[in-house]
């Protein structure tokens, strides 16, 4: 397989490597990855996370196994280990059921190869739409509001929904964006504010309990999100707290976008009540863990709930920024997403 470099996972001279996330911003960390329970391990820790790139973690990984000569029966039991890591996003679904697709050729290698390498290469370019599609809905000076990590840590390319506030910036200039910390993993605070800071666009902290007094104080012009599924109505699940921005969003009457690849498009869920929610561990509530050490200031044994994700309904987006076009409230409750995978 050729070389495929992105921010957090490269495959170079017949390498696979993944980037701790989980180490950002304190410690850059690449992890080489030569087998399922390595990958699945990566991936479940959330050391590679972000609904495009875990499917094309898992993708070359199998792509790599497959040129190694693996056997067609253990592809295909590597193809369900690896789909049944993490139950939300659907792009490793969707990338899963391209490979199982692959894997029925004859050349079953070269399909598989193909395959994984048009997956990554397809997410630069979706990622490159939205942004274009996105940045068009924002104006100089706007304050724009995110949550969780949307960037080129979570894609191929330069991300979903800050990849479009990183067009915005080149396009328009004088963007500012508050980024909310992203309890309890802190994908915001310690992945979100690197990955700005890199790319030098002012941005301020912010912890997510504090989105509320922001938007009544009018200092939030904009909400931009990823998602991890998007029902056939228009509903999306996506890093939990987003709904929470929604409805705030809604009250104070602030636009709020969701921006996700077709590939994030799952039209035979048909709304969000149906999204299966991961549900994660207890620890990672009770404190916190990271490059710095671990915290513990929960009693050890604190009831916790701890959802990764929740559901945003249609009724409260304005807008769904995907890479074929912006869609309104309106086109999406009309049944427009059904037409479009
Ligand atoms: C690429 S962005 C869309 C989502 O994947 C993102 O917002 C998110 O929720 C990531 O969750 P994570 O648990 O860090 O994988």
């Amino acid at each position: 397989m050729q070389d495929l470099i992105a921010s957090s996972l490269k495959y170079q001279n017949k390498t696979l490597s993944v980037l701790d996330q989980y180490l950002l911003p304190h410690q850059q960390l690449w992890h080489e990855c030569n087998d399922v329970a390595t990958m699945r391990d990566l991936i479940l820790s959330l050391k590679i996370r972000g609904a495009p790139l875990i499917g094309l973690g898992a993708s070359l990984l199998v792509a790599h196994l497959a040129e190694q000569g693996t056997a067609k029966g253990v592809l295909a039991q590597a193809i369900d280990d690896l789909e049944g890591t993490r139950p939300t996003a659907v792009n490793l679904m969707h990338c899963m059921a391209k490979l199982r697709i692959a894997l029925q050729q004859d050349d079953y290698v070269t399909a598989i190869v193909s395959a994984a390498v048009m997956l990554f290469n397809e997410d630069i370019a979706l990622c490159e739409s939205m942004a274009n599609h996105g940045a068009a809905l924002v104006n100089s000076g706007d304050n724009i509001l995110t949550h969780c990590n949307t960037g080129a840590l979570a894609t191929a390319g330069i991300g979903t929904a800050l990849g479009v506030i990183y067009k915005a910036q080149q396009r328009h200039g004088d963007i500012h964006v508050w980024v909310d910390e992203t309890r309890p993993l802190l994908q915001g605070g310690r992945l979100t504010a690197f990955e700005l800071a890199r790319w030098k666009i002012p941005y301020t902290l912010i912890c997510d309990n504090m989105a509320a007094s922001l938007m009544a104080a009018g200092k939030v012009d904009k909400i931009f999100v990823g998602a991890d599924r998007i029902a056939a109505n228009g509903d999306f699940a996506n890093k939990v707290g987003t709904y929470n921005l929604a409805v705030l969003a809604h009250f104070h009457n602030i636009p709020f976008y969701v921006v996700a690849p077709l590939t994030t498009l799952d039209v035979n869920t048909a709304c969000g009540a149906d999204i299966e929610i991961e549900q994660r561990n207890n620890a990672e509530v009770r404190g916190v863990s990271g490059s710095f050490g671990e915290a513990l200031w929960a009693p050890t044994n604190a009831n916790v709930y701890n959802p990764a994700f929740d559901v945003t309904p249609a009724k409260l987006i304005t807008g769904w920024v995907l890479d074929t076009g912006v869609y309104n409230q309106q086109q999406v409750l009309a049944g427009k997403l059904k037409d479009l995978n």
